[in-house]
């Protein structure tokens, strides 16, 4: 390939934000480093032009099965049209695959990406990266992009010098020098750590050595409170280096700097008692994190930390303001189809009270503004959790008036997706909608939370979670599933502007669920049902999820129905409405067009919400090929004949407790929709999964996928019950199809390219 190219690619494809993150941050640090490049969600592959480009850098994560996230399947269409073989001839690669091992097809997409590049004639300059998000990203992501920077001399040439590997300090032992340092600071603001350290009198100079101050027992006599006893007084005022390190003492994000500006007639909601939501509601929220910190010790080096992520969103403050009356709006929210607002016309509680979970069936009145086929999912955009939002906004701006009634402009050069949308936005719309509050926090968030951190053992602390060395402590972090609030609980003196934030929070996602109903028996409504996530941390700490709470609240926390009946809440007349949006790219996990086509449907738990939909539709279908009549002498026996046969293998743990569509599914069953319905329950006399049932009718199962040709659907959990089932598949094909375990499961998977096995799947 001989000379190397002067210029980059970066293509992303993102389905929730971390790749488009990723390859962002990529695209500014490879800027930094002194190269010249572009960065391209994948959509926008036309303005890449990809026949052209010399030295591409792809970032994709996975969707459904191992699929490409939906913007990109526009690309994925055009590389499979793409027959020349030496299209990417010039082309060398280097791709980073974000998966998850709780799925089967791990990374499916990075794989198949780089054998149609390399295919179609591209070289690989640089390993690709699997990340795992069931570990945490970062333990791949990290070391895959610093060894990038190795790998890309060899292929790309440098424009400039650029201002090397990171424009900030890459551990603290250095950074704590940097204080020390008096020679040539580069920055000349009077505020600086370096100009101030400059003032320092001699005699003080020993206590900005922070080193051996920062991190040990307080009883060390050594430790910060300790010496801070022995200061003479003339050394007291250096002591208060939190400012040296990052802001300007004048930093006008600071809470008192900014209660200052507040106006006159606004500072009535600096007092809190005003704010929208109750204090009651308020108790259970912040709580700070159990973290171990014996591991840091005095003086040690800390490495490996992430970038602070680039400062590219800004905030521009409007002269409008919004009142306090009027309603939080989804304007601000960026999805891929149109949003409708979709009226609450009924609730069902599908479990019973004590049942281990609790589960809702709702329905919603979509008028004709949304058509769907059964198996379609849709997006419920919800909010973060009201009390959060508040809680965290008083944490961030003393004045909740500013946040609930300025209204501001997010600007900025190439902002990602989710930001696009935000103008006339006030602060409590951004974290309601726009930012994520309670993902466990990517190491690049703490990362520039220590840089607004300014207790300085507080600082030391966050970054040592975000080093190599501190990684038991990150996991442990991620284990607690912290909400932002809980993080600033911890670190109570981070204050990091609004702004910033945006910075470094995911995108706030919308949930998708699949529609339990078909519109052939209920026009113009669909129904979908979930669980409500409600559970303890490993500490006992109360997490929950963002829709299901929510969409609880809203409808009014039905009654759990009694152990047989249900309850049901007629709630039309309430007007309660649900922002949601048609799923880009549906169609992926619905029925055959022929409704001979014989079915397998298996779906333990709520996994059994699409079948509900595809039964309705198929005894919808019976029922009108039967109104219109037959010829012949038995025409009901002969329409029957054009329905194949339907096997369902459900499961729950209680029949009495959580055995949820019992009415309708057994109605299926006495008017032949259903052919065979199979009962796993896990938690009575014994442990009987949906898998073992399969077990149990492997020769039936192998009549029916082999000899009928039936299409076998799988929905719910993607590690256990998926791989269960897949396990029995394979079992079946080696006992009946004579093959062995490796040709059986290419066969699967060929089974899922020809939709004849397909999986609606989550972890
Ligand atoms: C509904 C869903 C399905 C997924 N399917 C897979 C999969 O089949 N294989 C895989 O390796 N990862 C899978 N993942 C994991 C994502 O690839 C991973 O979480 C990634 O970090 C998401 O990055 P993004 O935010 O850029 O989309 C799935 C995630 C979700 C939410």
């Amino acid at each position: 390939m001989g000379e190397k190219a002067s210029s980059y690619t970066i293509l992303w494809a993102s389905q929730t934000g971390n790749a488009e993150w990723i390859a962002k941050n990529i695209h500014s640090e490879a800027k930094e480093r002194g190269y010249v490049g572009e960065c391209f969600g994948m959509d926008a592959y036309e303005k890449a032009q990809l026949d052209k480009i010399r030295v591409l850098i792809a970032v994709t994560s996975n969707t459904g099965d191992g699929d490409p996230p939906d913007h990109s399947l526009k690309f994925w269409r055009f590389m499979r049209r793409n027959k020349e073989a030496g299209y990417f001839n010039n082309c060398q690669v280097a791709i980073l695959g974000l998966g998850d091992t709780n799925y089967s097809n791990f990374n499916n997409t990075a794989k198949r990406l780089e054998k149609k590049l390399k295919s179609l004639g591209a070289t690989v300059f640089y390993e690709k990266g699997l990340a795992d998000d069931a570990e945490g990203l970062e333990n791949v992501v990290d070391p895959w992009i610093e060894k990038l920077w190795d790998a890309l001399p060899k292929v790309l040439e440098k424009k400039s010098e650029g201002n090397g590997a990171n424009g900030d300090v890459d551990n603290l032992a250095n950074k704590v020098e940097a204080v020390k340092i008096e020679e040539s600071p580069t920055n000349t603001n009077p505020y600086s750590g370096e100009e101030r350290a400059k003032n320092v009198p001699p005699e003080a100079q020993k206590y900005l050595n922070l080193e051996n101050s920062l991190i040990e027992p307080t009883t060390n006599p050594y430790s910060g409170e300790e010496r801070a006893k022995n200061i003479p007084p003339e050394a007291q005022k250096y002591l208060n280096l939190e400012n040296s390190l990052i802001e300007p003492t004048t930093n006008p994000y600071s809470g008192e700097e900014r209660a200052k500006n507040v106006p006159p007639e606004a500072q009535k909601y600096l007092n809190l008692e005003n704010s929208l939501v109750k204090n009651k509601e308020k108790e259970h929220l912040g709580h700070a994190l159990t973290l171990d910190f014996s591991g840091l010790q005095s003086g040690m080096q800390l490495s490996g930390m992430p970038r602070i992520p680039a400062a590219s969103a800004k905030l521009v403050r409007l002269e409008k303001t919004r009142s306090l009356n009027e309603a939080p709006t989804t304007q601000c929210v960026v999805t891929p189809t149109p949003i409708t607002e979709a009226a609450v016309s009924r609730v069902q509680c599908l479990t019973t009270h004590d049942a281990v979970k609790r589960t809702l069936h709702v329905e919603l009145d979509i008028g004709d503004g949304l058509e769907y086929e059964p198996g379609d999912a849709f997006g419920v955009v919800a909010p973060n959790d009201e009390s959060l939002v508040e809680a965290v906004l008083e944490r961030l701006v003393p004045s909740t008036a500013e946040g609930y009634q300025t209204l501001y402009n997010v600007e900025g050069e190439s902002l990602p997706t989710h930001l696009q949308n935000s103008k006339s936005v006030s602060l409590a719309d951004l974290l309601r909608y726009v930012v994520d509050l309670t993902t466990p926090p990517r190491k690049a968030l703490l990362r520039l939370l220590a840089e607004y951190t300014t207790e300085v053992e507080e600082k030391t602390k966050l970054i040592y979670i975000c080093s190599k060395q501190g990684v038991s402590q990150f996991n442990s972090v991620r284990e607690q599933v912290p909400t932002l609030l809980d993080i600033l609980k911890t670190f109570p003196s981070c204050n990091p502007p609004v702004e910033r934030l945006l910075d470094a929070l995911p995108p706030h996602m919308p949930r998708y669920y699949s529609i339990a109903s078909s519109p052939l028996k209920y026009p113009g409504k669909i129904h979908f049902a979930f669980n409500i996530i409600d559970y303890k941390n490993l500490y006992d700490v109360p997490r929950k999820g963002v829709a299901t709470p929510w969409l609880d609240q809203l409808t009014g926390f039905v009654a759990a129905r009694s152990s047989k009946n249900p309850t049901i809440l007629d709630v039309a007349a309430k007007s309660i409405k649900v922002p949601i949006f048609r799923k880009e790219n549906a169609n992926a996990f619905t029925l055959p067009s022929d409704t001979k086509h014989p079915l397998i449907l298996i779906g333990p738990g709520t996994g059994i919400a699409p079948f509900i939909g595809f039964l309705q539709h198929r005894q919808q279908q019976l029922k009108i090929r039967k109104s219109m009549g037959g010829v012949g002498t038995h025409p009901s026996r002969d329409i029957k004949k054009e329905f194949g046969d339907i096997w369902v293998y459900y499961g729950f743990r209680e029949r009495a407790k959580d055995y949820l569509f019992e009415q309708e599914l057994e109605e299926f069953v006495k008017d032949g929709t259903i052919t065979q319905l199979r009962l796993a329950v896990s938690r009575e006399s014994n442990k009987v999964y949906v898998q073992d049932l399969m077990r149990q009718d492997l020769d039936k199962l192998y009549d029916l996928i082999i000899n009928q040709d039936c299409s076998t659907y799988v929905c719910g959990d993607a590690k256990g019950m998926a791989k269960g089932v897949n396990d029995v598949l394979v079992e079946m094909l080696v006992q009946h199809h004579q093959l062995d375990a490796v040709a059986a499961n290419k066969l699967l998977i060929e089974w899922m390219g020809s939709r004849k096995y397909l999986r609606d799947l989550w972890a």
